[in-house]
């Protein structure tokens, strides 16, 4: 605990576990999200994210374990503390009958110390839009309004469950603009996505959950381990065979294949393995350790 009696960390999760019926959706969470970071949550469908999330913003009663956000245990806080949030939800925004304007600046009353509506209003790309009805949006528009709604109250911490689910290309880049400069300004996020190259781009750490646990988490640029990342070397042989190594000196490796074959060899690519790639491994090798345990049991 710190002198002011929150705790250092931003967000706190000791042994959360919540269970429906039978069903363990949370089995045994310990985590830790520092003030100022940005934490993307990855995982499967039904893996527990919003589940976690959901718990975290208090709108969900945890079964057991603690939680404490900004420094304050989310089943027991008051508006005080929701004004401190802002929370993009997985639903998108149905009240259709206000314009983009009217709907922020009706929302931008509840918080202390809001920011401009029009400046959020650009920062979401939706100048065009003002002065539209929610209901005559797209659903990428909408969705850029629950963004809006989310930081408009200049939250200390931001949940963002999966936020960009509906973005073209060019607005999902206008998004991660909009939240680097968020991070800048030392708001602490909390993200879920299913984009792994939104995760890569935003987050400082990120957080594999599968079956209600956290089964890796580490850096970004360092989760599954080193072996996950050495790159692979791929190219065609004299007969036209592809060929491939794993290897952590790739550019040796290219020189010696370059040599033997006398010249540039055919179809050379070097990979170096992507969140993506990375989160797929961890997802199967979980998937196989499951299956195995299942095995032994039987
Ligand atoms: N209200 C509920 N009652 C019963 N089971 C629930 C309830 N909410 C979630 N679950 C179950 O808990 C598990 C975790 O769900 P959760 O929504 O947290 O997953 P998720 O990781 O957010 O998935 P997605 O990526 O699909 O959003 C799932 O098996 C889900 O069916």
């Amino acid at each position: 605990m710190t002198a002011s009696g929150s705790t250092d960390a931003a967000v706190r999760i000791r042994g959360l576990r919540k269970t429906y019926g039978g069903l363990a959706a949370v089995d045994g969470i310990d985590l830790d999200i520092a003030h100022g970071e940005t934490f993307a949550l990855l995982g499967p469908n039904g893996a527990g994210k919003s589940t976690t999330i959901e718990i975290l913003e208090g709108y969900r009663l945890r079964t057991s374990g603690e939680v404490s956000v900004l420094g304050v245990d989310p089943a027991h806080a008051g508006l005080d503390w929701k004004s401190r949030l802002g929370i993009v939800l997985q639903s998108a925004t149905e009240s259709g009958v206000y314009t983009v304007r009217e709907q922020l600046a009706h929302f931008a009353r509840f918080y202390p110390s809001p920011r401009n509506v029009d400046e959020v209003i650009a920062a979401v790309g939706l100048e065009a839009k003002a002065g539209t009805r929610v209901g005559k949006l797209s659903g990428g528009q909408r969705r850029r309004v629950d963004v809006a709604l989310g930081i408009i109250g200049r939250p200390e911490l931001l949940f963002l469950d999966e936020p960009t689910t509906g973005f073209d290309p060019e607005a999902r880049r206008e998004f991660w603009k909009l939240i680097r400069g968020l991070k800048a300004e030392g708001t602490t996020i909390v993200l879920t996505t299913h984009y792994l190259d939104e995760a890569a781009q935003l987050g400082d750490r990120a957080g594999v959950i599968l079956g209600g646990r956290l089964v890796d988490v580490g850096k970004v640029g360092e989760l599954g381990g080193a072996d996950a990342r050495v790159p692979i070397v791929r190219w065609r042989d004299r007969s036209g065979v592809t060929r491939e190594e794993r290897t952590e000196a790739p550019a040796e490796l290219v020189a010696s294949v370059a040599r033997e074959l006398g010249g540039e060899p055919e179809g050379l690519e070097v990979i170096r393995p992507s969140l993506e790639d990375i989160y797929l491994q961890l997802v199967r090798a979980a998937g196989a350790e499951a299956h195995d345990a299942e095995e032994v049991l039987a």
